[in-house]
């Protein structure tokens, strides 16, 4: 496969050629590295080395040469829109932004397919996590982490009636972490839970043999609750009972990741349920991996509330511990993850792993007082919790009689958790004793298998009466390309080819060329009001389909904000877009050492009857990047400075250049000055000597030098764009005087 390269988007059409013999690079997990770093002369203690190529944060592309350290944490973004060739592109944008654990939602149900489905059927609210789907999805993001520079976790669920089979496809293709967890079953799928322990036991052998990491779903309990912070003890109970299971079926603790969540959210006093609950767990579970979920319970159709939760999560995991930050997109409480928020959750959790490194060498939990005794009461509770279940009988008992996700805090009972007969849910009375002579001639099979009937010699290797099972000859693999002749990839492939790898774009937001766009009103109303009115605002700009995903009220009468999505039925050919070069900036040090060879002094105001001072200050003031940082003199004359002043004062202090700044554009005044400054210097007979430059939030770079002037600069431009513009022109005259 040809490597990926940066200026080019990935082909699908690629990754989709011979995936027939596609096999996968390695098995397993990867963790991050762990170390002492230093970047951008800053040392970090809690990072791991950073990658080939990645997208800074903003302000790390603007402010620090897109410095990006990784944090030791390995970061997951959650991405399935339903149609995994899309999903694809969304990865490869993820990976840049630091994620390393891709997770792929299944579609709606899959649950409770009762075996593995094939080709790429399209899913809902994720894709139809099939062989082909997983194969292409492995393969394509081995081209993505060749491209970022670091190992990326392909992880998915095995679970619900067909577990078993999804286990040995996930080890045959490669997959490198799963959910596990059969308590997932019975309580939020009704799975017969006998079943679901039975199946559970063979999943994690087989996970074991491919290496693969398990993540539980305890978290399931914190979403499913009705106040998620009741059901603390529990979930360390559901975490032991998980945890220990699968030790005992042969996995090792190190890839055993409990699935917590800080159960509270503000305007709940989060931290004093959150912070206790995270220590306590931590405290009982130190030989395991702590996979940080981020809380999903009390999302709304907020992004930036979405986000400060997420940031207050990870404070918990930053003051405890966290092998694993999950992220969660912002937009969960309204959409079905977009792209943009996918990389906002990827971006959150970097910046704020990242901006709290070294916390622990600062900051010290206290051991008595309220947190420790918080520490010690859930402690107990889940103690007692757990005594209780083995006085009814055990796990099966206690479900049946419905303990788990009681909306009391235990002790506390209301008798309204979730209860499973052990005989009832889909698969009861479909697990069968093995007989005398039963044998699998397969690898990583769970409980008695006789093999000793064939042959002595093959009891620890089963597979090798057959020469070797899928999983050491994976030619033996029943490789379906497609069942459906409607429902696959390549007919969503031929209907998008206008808008793959062409010179024609749509907007979009999980699907190429869907067409989506979000607009963000304000609306002086009630939030009622505006919400109707928004709809009506989205058509007269040509929406179609528009739907508010998001209202918040400003004031009961003043106003309203509100986001509506809707699609916008049109397309651009990027070919006829006149795109001028990007201007050539230079660097702090050239500037530095440029100003320093040789001085320069400006002379600046606003001129005219102009009395706007704050664009001008922006450009001059060191404090946000002005050409003062380089060491550029200014002599500002302030406002509604005449032209004649603004050019007599250059031509008296001998300065090199004159920096004029009009916001005002009423009858083009803006232009009318330029053109007078050019000819008033002419008169003075100074216009070769002084440079003018002329910048505006209304000013079009082009239409300003037509004027005369030697620059125009419009509301993007900043200090560094005048320094280098100074610097450059003055190089030129020099040049030009010494020919
Ligand atoms: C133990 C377990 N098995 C299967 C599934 C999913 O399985 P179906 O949806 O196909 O039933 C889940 C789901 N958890 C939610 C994911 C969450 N966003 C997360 O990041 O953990 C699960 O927890």
């Amino acid at each position: 496969m040809k490597k990926l390269d940066v200026n080019e988007k990935l082909d699908i059409r690629n990754i989709l050629d011979d995936l027939e013999n596609y096999r996968p690079k390695r098995r397993g997990w990867t963790w991050r590295e762990n170390k002492e770093i230093e970047m951008g002369g800053h040392k970090y203690s809690d990072c791991s080395p950073a990658l080939k190529n990645s997208i800074g944060i903003p302000a790390a592309v603007r402010y620090f040469e897109n410095l990006d350290p990784q944090p030791k944490e390995v970061i997951t973004t959650e991405i399935a829109s339903g149609r995994f060739e899309d999903d694809i592109r969304r990865m490869r944008m993820a990976a840049w932004h630091g994620a390393d654990h891709l997770m792929v939602i299944r579609t709606a149900g899959q649950s409770h397919y009762d075996g593995l489905i094939e080709g790429s059927p399209q899913g809902i609210g994720g894709i139809p996590v099939t062989r082909k789907q997983v194969r292409a999805q492995r393969k394509a993001v081995d081209l993505i982490e060749e491209e970022v520079g670091r190992p990326i976790n392909y992880h998915s669920y095995v679970s619900g009636v067909a577990g078993p089979d999804i286990a040995v496809m996930f080890a045959e293709e490669g997959v490198n972490g799963a959910h596990q967890d059969p308590q997932y079953n019975v309580l939020y799928r009704n799975i017969n839970m006998i079943r679901s322990y039975i199946d559970a036991a063979e999943s994690k052998k087989i996970m074991v043999w491919a290496d693969i990491a398990q993540i539980d779903g305890a978290h399931n309990a914190n979403a499913t609750a009705r106040d998620a912070w009741k059901v603390m003890p529990e979930l360390m109970v559901q975490h032991a009972i998980n945890s220990i299971f699968s030790h005992k079926v042969g996995m090792k603790k190190e890839d055993i990741c409990l699935s917590t969540v800080p159960p509270s959210a503000a305007p709940v006093p989060c931290i004093k349920y959150d912070l206790p609950y995270a220590v306590a767990l931590r405290d009982l579970f130190d030989e395991y991996r702590m996979r940080a979920q981020q809380n999903t319970k009390y999302v709304t159709s907020s992004s930036r509330e979405a986000t400060v939760t997420h940031v207050m999560n990870m404070m918990i995991s930053k003051l405890t511990r966290a092998d694993i930050q999950s992220t969660i997109t912002p937009d969960e409480g309204r959409n079905v993850p977009w792209h943009m928020y996918n990389i906002e959750a990827c971006d959150t959790a970097k910046q704020t792993l990242v901006g709290l490194d070294g916390l622990l060498e600062m900051v010290e939990l206290k051991k008595e007082g309220y947190l420790g005794d918080k520490v010690r009461e859930l402690k107990e509770r889940a103690i007692l919790y757990m005594e209780e279940m083995l006085e009814v009988g055990g796990y099966f008992e206690s479900v049946e009689k419905g303990f788990f996700v009681d909306s009391g805090m235990y002790p506390e009972r209301n008798g309204d958790g979730i209860a499973r007969k052990i005989n009832g849910g889909i698969g009861a009375g479909y697990v069968f004793e093995r007989d005398e002579d039963y044998m699998a001639p397969v690898t990583a099979h769970f409980g008695y298998n006789n093999v000793a009937q064939y042959d002595e010699n093959a009891i620890d290797n089963p597979s090798s009466l057959i020469g070797g099972c899928t999983f050491e000859d994976p030619e033996k693999i029943v490789y379906i390309d497609e069942l459906d002749e409607n429902d696959n990839v390549f007919n969503r492939l031929d209907e998008k080819e206008k808008y793959r790898n062409s010179n024609f774009i749509k907007p979009e937001v999980e699907w190429l060329a869907d067409g989506t766009v979000q607009v963000e009103l304000f609306l002086p109303t009630s939030s009622r009001v505006a919400e109707f009115a928004a709809v009506e605002f989205a058509k007269k700009m040509n929406l179609q389909d528009p739907e508010v995903i998001h209202v918040e009220m400003m004031h009961p009468s003043e106003g309203t904000r509100v986001q509506v999505k809707g699609k916008l039925d049109a397309d651009l050919d990027i070919s006829t877009l006149e795109i001028p070069p990007e201007p050539e900036l230079m660097s702090d040090e050239e500037l530095w050492s440029e100003i320093e060879k040789r001085p320069m002094k400006v002379v600046a105001a606003t001129v005219g009857e102009d009395e706007h001072s704050v664009g001008l200050r922006e450009v001059i003031d060191i404090k946000h990047g002005g050409i003062e940082k380089w060491g550029i003199e200014v002599e500002y004359l302030g406002t509604s400075c005449p032209i004649e002043k603004l050019i007599d004062a250059a031509i008296e202090l001998n300065a090199d250049a004159v920096l004029a700044s009009t916001i005002i554009s009423h009858d083009d005044i803006h232009y009318k000055n330029m053109k007078r400054l050019h000819e008033y210097a002419i008169e003075k007979g100074v216009r070769d000597k002084i440079m003018i430059a002329c910048g505006g939030t209304q000013v079009t770079p082009e239409i300003a030098v037509k004027q005369g002037v030697d620059a125009g600069f419009g509301k993007t431009d900043r200090g560094i764009h005048v320094a280098t513009f100074f610097v450059n022109k003055r190089k030129e005259k020099l040049a030009e005087a010494e020919a």
